[in-house]
């Protein structure tokens, strides 16, 4: 098992580059003693004698030469985010002075610290479990409300909690069982088998409801995935750079212009929108734009909703039927995925034409990608496609995919357990399946790691965390 070393590690907390003030934040037994000897408080108190939380000013020094004016911030071990002893010097924020400060204490025996080191330290003290600390990466990595709130929820406890919980009643029955294994010439039943039973119901129903919840989760942490779809030149290309307010894609009247997925995100009340702009469904001899196609039907297969887009002032009669054929195809091809049908070049439009087409196409959404008009209206049907069932109350949601593995783990072994006790299995052979789901929940709080695994977690992160 990983043990925090004794180093002191220092590294910059806020982001390279010049601010208003810039934080360097150091943790391990010699935090305060060394930054209180290179630091002359303006109260003249000395940093070594100063209760945990307090916030001092003064100047630092490097020998003898005067580098700042900062206030510096003490946490006494265990009372900290790391549980060490932590200081936290706040400079003015030119990327000089935070270099020169960063230098003089690796030269008074601090190292830098490691990606993600501050946060394992907080791991490795009991501060947190690993899930919290990888909500803590997730929630300075989330760009929207829903995926804010998912890593937040996470990093206060989530579902981890009730997890522990449950495994360590769990424990409490393998114990039971190991015991009757003790005494297996005779013929002893430690543990209750019906309130045995009742818990690994409650933890089969726990952890296939959040088995259920990474597919959202999932959604939400990398966006909703959308397919705009349609022939060449309906403009599929100028929609999606309307919505993304940003020249993205490359717009030209030239037919099947749009020869690969192109992908962005906007964000919408708080949810991420993945845009995908497909290439043009056409049939042609033209080998890049077939590749191009390919990944079209790749990307509507993945896509969570489809959105159709015909070129309104080009339908005619014969027009306006394939549009319906295509759209009934598409239908037919991807049953069960939300279609959105989409009229675009509607500034091009007299209102007897769109009045047509609405009958013809129910549904259709006309809209102008030129000028704007329909956009808000578009928008709010796409929050109608996926906003039912989601984020509607606090049900913990998973969005990390290590969790998502380790619990569909646990389950397939609480499966098995529930399989041998109704099969009346030896009980050594039961205890191996409980062991195994004890293994995969124990991986999800950290109570079960390795080195190779907290390694690899927390390298993800970014310095200074
Ligand atoms: N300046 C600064 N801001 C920050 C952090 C930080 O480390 N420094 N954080 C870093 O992510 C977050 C806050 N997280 C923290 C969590 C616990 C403790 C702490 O001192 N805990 C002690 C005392 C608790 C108490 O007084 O009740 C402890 O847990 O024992 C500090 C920061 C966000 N903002
Ligand atoms: N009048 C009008 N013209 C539009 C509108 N939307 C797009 N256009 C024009 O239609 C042409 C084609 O637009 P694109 O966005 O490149 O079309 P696309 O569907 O991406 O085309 P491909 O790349 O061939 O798949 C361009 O000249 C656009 O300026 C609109 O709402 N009204």
């Amino acid at each position: 098992m990983l043990k925090a070393d004794q180093d002191t590690i220092i590294a910059l907390a806020t982001p390279a580059g010049s601010g208003a003030i810039a934080v360097i934040r150091l943790s391990g037994p010699q935090a305060i003693s060394l930054v209180s000897s290179c630091f002359r408080a303006a109260s003249g108190r000395s940093l070594e004698d100063c209760p945990g939380h307090t916030i001092h000013l003064g100047n630092l020094y490097e020998g003898k030469r005067l580098l700042d004016e900062v206030l510096v911030s003490v946490f006494r071990a265990p009372r900290s985010y790391t549980g060490e002893n932590v200081v936290e010097i706040s400079c003015h924020g030119s990327p000089y002075i935070q270099q020169e400060i960063l230098q003089s204490f690796l030269a008074l025996g601090c190292r830098m610290a490691r990606p993600g080191e501050f946060t394992l330290r907080a791991f490795l003290h009991g501060k947190m479990d690993l899930s919290q600390a990888e909500a803590v990466a997730d929630l300075i990595a989330s760009e929207n409300e829903a995926s804010h709130q998912i890593a937040l929820q996470q990093m206060r406890g989530g579902y981890s909690s009730e997890i522990r919980d449950l495994r360590d009643q769990l424990i409490h029955f393998a114990s039971m069982i190991a015991l009757e294994l003790d005494f297996s010439g005779e013929d002893v039943e430690f543990a209750d088998r019906e309130a045995f039973r009742e818990l690994l119901e409650k933890i089969a129903r726990l952890l296939k409801k959040l088995i259920d919840s990474f597919a959202m989760g999932n959604v939400i942490k990398k966006g909703i995935p959308i397919a705009i779809a349609g022939q060449p030149n309906v403009g599929k290309s100028t929609l999606l750079n309307a919505l993304l307010q940003e020249e993205r894609a490359i717009v030209s009247d030239i037919a099947g212009t749009t020869r690969d997925a192109i992908e962005d995100e906007i964000t919408l009340q708080g949810i991420g929108f993945r845009f995908i702009d497909t290439a043009g469904l056409r049939e042609t001899a033209d080998t890049i734009e077939s590749i191009g196609i390919q990944r079209t039907y790749e990307k509507m297969e993945q896509a969570r909703v489809l959105v159709y887009m015909v070129d309104s002032s080009a339908l005619d009669g014969q027009g306006l039927e394939k549009a319906r054929l295509e759209s009934e195809a598409l239908r037919a091809q991807y049953p069960g995925k939300p279609i959105l049908l989409l009229a675009n070049k509607k500034d091009l439009l007299s209102p007897t034409r769109q009045e047509e087409i609405g009958q013809a196409l129910e549904g259709i959404l006309f809209i102008s990608a030129k000028t704007g008009e329909g956009l808000e209206e578009l928008q709010q049907r796409l929050l109608g496609f996926i906003q039912t069932g989601l984020l509607r109350n606090n049900d913990p949601i998973v969005s990390n995919s290590r969790h998502y593995e380790a619990l569909t783990r646990a389950l397939e072994a609480i499966h098995r357990v529930q399989e041998g006790m109704a099969e009346e299995v030896p009980t050594d052979l039961v205890s191996i399946d409980i062991n195994q789901a004890l293994f995969h929940l124990g991986e999800i709080t950290g109570q079960i790691s390795t080195d190779d695994l907290l390694g690899n977690i927390f390298s993800n992160f970014c310095i200074g965390k």
